[in-house]
């Protein structure tokens, strides 16, 4: 007797196959699906900051994250100040000519301005291509750098900061690569630094002044933080007041007029210097004040970082009729400068009338 056997259709195996292969196609795929949905996922957060020390990349509706503006703005003061420091120690200036103040004074232009220049702003270019970028210098094209942020924020940033997005159209980043230039072809260093300012709207937003000869750097962020503070007392009555020593004009004697013969005016170069002279800075080197003012024309850069420090600590940098001062469109401010912090900064503003009016006569 021939043993029982099942008889297999060929026909029935090769159905059971593929019924097999479906279930198998079935499973492995979803499984790869969901594999491969982490994976792309995991990317996106990573390239978005969903890592812990992963920053978020340019956000996806034109919008920019506040925070990584102000760790670029922090690397390209410092990377600026590296140029700086470099061409001052090389003692091979290349110092220029480039013009006439309004008032006739000579603007000098060096080695030092033009590659701290291109070095921040191709880091800010290379960083946020959509952004409006103002700079002190012209940059040619041919001179493009190859400088890039490595997404990398510095840990006090982290810890004081939150991210905040944007919209990329709102911002205009003003950058000042060599503050004091008169100064630093003179060899005097301490006055100089390198600025960057975040304006949102045209409200200074984010600062930063950056030493490069003494390697310090203090920067803001209005309604975030900063790793800089106010002193604890100014002298309102009879104010030390800080004042351009390269274009001074009549501030000096007005000033005295103003406040009393006891005033001590501090003259100084870089608007960048007089405005840390306000604060609390650990550095022997810089000078203190209780006021800044600046009664001629000055540019944008030169003020808009200082104004975002000032504002963010609670103080004030306005025209010195009181306005405030609106970081977009042109690049002059015509009104003078009026800075202050911890003192009563409207009473400052009312005495000044002869100080504008002095400002007037200059131009
Ligand atoms: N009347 C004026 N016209 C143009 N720029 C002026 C100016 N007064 C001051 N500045 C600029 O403001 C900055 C600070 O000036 P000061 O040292 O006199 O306080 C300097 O910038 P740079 O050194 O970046 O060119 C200086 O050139």
């Amino acid at each position: 007797m021939a043993p029982m056997g099942i008889r297999l259709s060929p026909l029935g195996v090769a159905v059971f196959c593929l019924l097999g292969l479906g279930v198998l196609y079935h499973l492995y795929s979803g499984l790869l699906a969901g594999r491969l949905a982490l994976f792309m996922l995991g990317d996106q957060a990573e390239r978005a900051g969903g890592g812990p020390d992963v920053p978020p990349g340019p956000g996806p509706e034109g919008t920019v994250d506040l925070r990584e503006l102000l760790a670029v703005s922090v690397l390209a003061a410092v990377k600026g100040g590296e140029e700086v420091k470099r061409v001052r120690e090389s003692n091979v200036l290349n110092e220029k000519a480039k013009g006439k103040t309004r008032e006739g004074a000579e603007e000098k232009m060096t080695s030092g301005d033009v590659r701290s220049n291109r070095k921040m702003f191709y880091l800010f270019k290379n960083t946020f291509p959509s952004v409006q970028i103002n700079t002190e210098e012209h940059v040619d094209p041919p001179d493009k750098e190859t400088v890039f942020w490595d997404r990398s924020i510095p840990e006090d940033i982290k810890e004081k900061i939150q991210p905040k997005k944007v919209p990329a159209e709102s911002v205009t980043v003003w950058i000042d690569p060599l503050d004091a230039t008169h100064e630093y072809t003179e060899d005097l260093r301490q006055y100089v630094t390198t600025m960057v300012c975040v304006a949102v709207n045209g409200e200074p937003v984010v600062g930063v002044i950056h030493k490069p000869f003494s390697a310090y750097t203090a920067w803001a962020m209005v309604d975030g933080g900063s790793n800089v503070k106010a002193r604890s007392s100014y002298s309102e009555r009879t104010p030390r007041i800080i004042v351009s020593r390269s274009h001074a004009g009549k501030v000096e004697q007005v000033a005295r007029q103003t406040f009393g013969n006891k005033t001590v005016i501090i003259p100084a170069g870089g608007a960048g210097y007089k405005v840390l002279a306000l604060l609390d800075v650990p550095d022997k080197k810089q000078e203190k004040a209780d006021v800044y003012i600046h009664v001629t024309y000055i540019k944008k850069w030169d003020i808009c970082a200082g104004n975002a420090v000032l504002k963010a600590l609670g103080g004030h940098m306005t025209t010195l009729t009181g306005e405030e001062i609106s970081y977009t469109g042109s690049d002059g401010n015509e009104g003078g400068l009026l800075a202050s912090i911890n003192v009563n900064h409207q009473a400052l503003v009312d005495k000044l009338p002869d100080l504008e009016k002095a400002s007037h006569k200059q131009t």
